[in-house]
């Protein structure tokens, strides 16, 4: 009776912060039209119009993300019945004396809803878990914060029924936000301090992917103004953990996040060629640092032989490798940057070139004499500054000078560098001797054709930092990123204002792509901005390698190469980050097994590290048959605790990928199924189950998906079937990581089939 009439009330509640809903974003989509619709204008005018058209689409945008979840908790307090309801946004009455209606989660006075116990309740005597289905109230649970329970319960759970709840939910390929269910140990990492590094180690499915969308959901909120400008980096292993974890953020009503993965991380390159693991391994070795630098040095070129330059095909000069050599050893005493300092070169080079000539025309009158010959030879000619500046700039106009001046110091792209590289041995040995073995260096080399790798781009970022940048071409470069963000912005306003969303995802593909609504209007509108276009600061940033980001957010942070903790350190000079992962499933041999060796060339020790210890995703079940794999890993790890069980043990079945493909046509679960195999299998699995989506860019929406170890990173299933565990180990050094990663995925049950008995795992 009571629950009824609660529900009876929430309802009431709930529907009149629906109508206030409703009444902020008619207004809010009012306000964008009528921006939208005028025209013309001073250039301030017009900037400022664009500044509130991104303003308002933002608006629109974040009040259409909370209609699910809008409100989720209240919290009741001792005393004064105060009562404060919780949920994605502030809301404020809009009569009277603007009362809060909702508190947004983030905000201070939201944060009991989090962290009251029943020992410490903060004042707080009851916690509501307010469970909605659209506009409507389905469920309450109430937790009465009274210290006779304190200490009850195993793992002091916040929200205990609606936690359990939302972990029994069946998975739809798309990670969803954890708001409503933040447990105290989340909660405090989500809030930790802006400054410095915090390292989140955690096992799998204590909720680290969601710990970082959330800080940075949260952050953004706390710290608006600086972060708003200076944009908050999320890091993240692949494509399709992107597309995962895609829909967090915007529906945490957050848009103002720039989501990437390293091989998104060079602007203008869009690096996704594959390559052998061993490969990007040694890439991604601190010592490639000095082999770019020795590839650079190596392009100063100091010739064998004095070169023959011939002067309006009639005077020849000879530039002596020892004038070379003075020019390029001056100028790199300089310190300037390689394409930065081409001018000084040439400069070195006329000047030396120049007296060479002045001198020749000087004792030979003759030589540049248009009559030739018939006069008797004179004195010498005595050339003052003037002369020679002339000299200097006819000098500079010689084809051949331009011609032997490119070949010794060329003004080269970090493109020029990084494949000149791979294409030759010789480059490679004069870069790379005493650095890298013969046989490491000819692994390097490659086809030219085929773009660039991931573990390519922090080598691109080496070499860019050494060449640095002509104004121009990379004025150039921005313009054209401006043309294509112009577009792509005007056609994420008529998306929104259509009332659909768009989030800033690594767009993989053609950047043009344009979709939803005409590619006219969007162009239309496009030009119309075309002099005062409103970029976001993410999309600034996305599109400047040097950018400077206010926060950085790692997740899968244990599989950084040394050469990627260097690019993303110098985008983060503050040291303002968030790291998030477990060195028990580090997979890439390149990556760490220890944060201190991974972070103390940039901080010594001079970070934070915390704990997630609490696994809500996988069950003890299935945690107690990975434990031992862990001890093998690293026995110093703990195993998290597992939140739940489900009373259903992991099976098994002996047979090839025949029983294979016969376990996943008897799967009867209606949810997600993933079957994960051994890389060398990949090929073989999916041509035996032809209607599972798989690969790279597998659609995690499928009943079901086959994935190797390294692609379900991240990644989770209702039900999982690994096939050959013993095999998963023995593909790759780090075989065990990677079979803990594997049994690790399912948030219901695990399967295992193996064509005999399972050496790696215990009965
Ligand atoms: N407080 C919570 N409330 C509800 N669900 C949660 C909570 N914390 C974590 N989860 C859920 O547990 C699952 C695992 O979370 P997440 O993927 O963030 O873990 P992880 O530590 O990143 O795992 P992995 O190391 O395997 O990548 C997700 O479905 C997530 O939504």
């Amino acid at each position: 009776m009571e629950q009824k009439s609660s529900l009876g009330e929430e309802q009431a509640y709930l529907d009149a912060l629906y109508r206030r809903l409703d009444g902020m974003r008619a207004e809010a989509a009012a306000r964008l039209a009528e921006k939208m619709r005028e025209s013309g204008g001073t250039p301030q005018e017009r900037s400022q119009r664009d500044s509130a058209v991104t303003m308002y689409t933002d608006q629109v945008a974040v009040l259409g993300a909370v209609e699910n979840g809008l409100c989720f908790g209240r919290l009741d307090f001792a005393g004064e019945a105060e009562r404060r309801y919780i949920g994605r946004i502030g809301v404020f009455d809009d009569r009277g004396d603007y009362e809060p209606l909702l508190v947004d989660w983030r905000a201070p006075a939201a944060r009991p809803f989090y962290l009251a116990t029943a020992a410490a309740p903060l004042g707080v005597v009851r916690r509501r878990h307010i469970r909605t289905a659209g506009r409507t109230v389905a469920a309450l649970d109430d937790e009465v914060l009274d210290l006779d329970d304190a200490g009850a319960g195993a793992h002091d759970l916040t929200g205990e029924a609606t936690l359990l709840a939302a972990l029994d939910a069946r998975r739809t390929g798309r990670m969803r936000d954890i708001v409503e269910t933040i447990q105290a140990e989340q909660d405090r990492i989500i809030r930790a301090d802006l400054s410095g590094t915090l390292v989140v180690q955690g096992g799998p499915g204590t909720g680290k992917t969601a710990v970082a969308l959330h800080r940075a959901a949260y952050l953004l909120y706390t710290y608006r103004q600086q972060l708003s400008k200076q944009v908050v980096l999320i890091l993240g292993p692949n494509p399709t953990f992107l597309g995962y974890i895609g829909q967090v953020l915007p529906s945490l009503a957050e848009t103002g996040v720039l989501l990437r993965t390293l091989g998104g991380m060079f602007p203008g390159v869009n690096a996704r060629r594959a390559e052998p693991d061993e490969v990007a391994e040694i890439k991604g070795r601190a010592v490639m640092a000095d082999v770019i630098a020795a590839a650079v040095a190596d392009r100063q070129r100091v010739p064998d032989e004095p070169i023959e330059i011939n002067i309006e095909g009639e005077t020849q000069l000879l530039l002596q490798p020892a004038t070379v050599r003075a020019a390029r050893d001056q100028v790199r005493r300089t310190g300037k940057l390689h394409n930065l300092a081409r001018p000084d070169f040439d400069t070195e080079i006329i000047h030396a070139l120049s007296l060479q000539l002045a001198e020749k025309i000087g004792t030979d009158p003759y030589a540049n004499d248009a009559l030739g010959g018939e006069d008797a030879p004179g004195d010498p000619i005595i050339f003052d500054e003037a002369d020679l500046a002339q000299i200097r700039r006819e000098l500079r106009r010689e084809p051949e000078v331009l011609a032997v001046l490119d070949w010794l110091w060329p003004v080269l792209t970090p493109q020029q560098i990084v494949a000149g590289l791979y294409a030759s041995l010789t480059r490679m040995t004069a870069a790379a001797s005493g650095l890298l073995t013969l046989a490491e260096q000819e692994a390097l080399l490659r086809e030219p054709k085929g773009g660039f790798s991931p573990a390519d781009v922090p080598l691109l970022d080496e070499a860019a930092e050494l060449l640095g940048e002509e104004e121009n071409t990379r004025r150039e470069r921005v313009a054209e990123l401006e043309r294509l963000f112009q577009l792509e912005y005007a056609q994420g306003a008529i998306d929104i204002a259509l009332g659909s969303r768009s989030v800033d995802l690594e767009d993989e593909d053609d950047p043009e792509l344009l979709m939803g609504t005409d590619l006219l209007d969007a162009s239309r509108m496009a030009e119309r901005q075309q002099f005062d276009a409103a970029l976001t600061a993410a999309q600034r940033a996305a599109a400047d390698r040097t950018w400077a980001f206010g926060h950085v957010i790692v997740d899968e942070a244990q599989e950084l190469s040394p050469m990627a903790w260097r690019l993303l350190m110098r985008r983060c000079p503050s040291r303002s980050m968030t790291v998030v992962g477990d060195v028990a499933q580090t997979g890439d041999l390149g990556g760490t097994s220890s944060w201190d060796d991974a972070l103390a060339p940039y901080l010594e020790r001079r970070y934070r590290l915390t704990e997630l210890t609490v696994s809500y995703r996988t069950p003890g079940e299935i945690m107690d048959l990975a434990a031992p794999v862990l001890a093998r890993v690293n026995p110093a790890l703990a195993v998290p605790r597992a939140v739940r069980h489900t009373g259903v043990r992991p099976w098994r079945l002996t047979g090839d990928l025949s029983m294979l493909v016969k376990a996943v046509s008897e799967w009867s679960g209606d949810g997600r199924l993933g079957v994960i195999v051994p890389a060398g299998l990949l090929g073989a699995a999916t041509a035996a189950l032809p209607e599972a989506a798989s690969g790279a860019r597998a659609d995690l929406t499928s009943p079901v998906v086959v994935l190797t170890v390294r692609q379900s990173k991240g990644l989770e299933f209702d039900a999982v079937i690994v096939y050959d565990p013993d095999r998963i180990v023995a593909e790759s050094p780090r075989g065990d990581g990677d079979l803990y990663v594997a049994l690790t995925r399912a948030t219901q049950t695990l399967g295992l089939v193996s064509p005999g008995p399972i050496a790696s795992l215990p009965d």
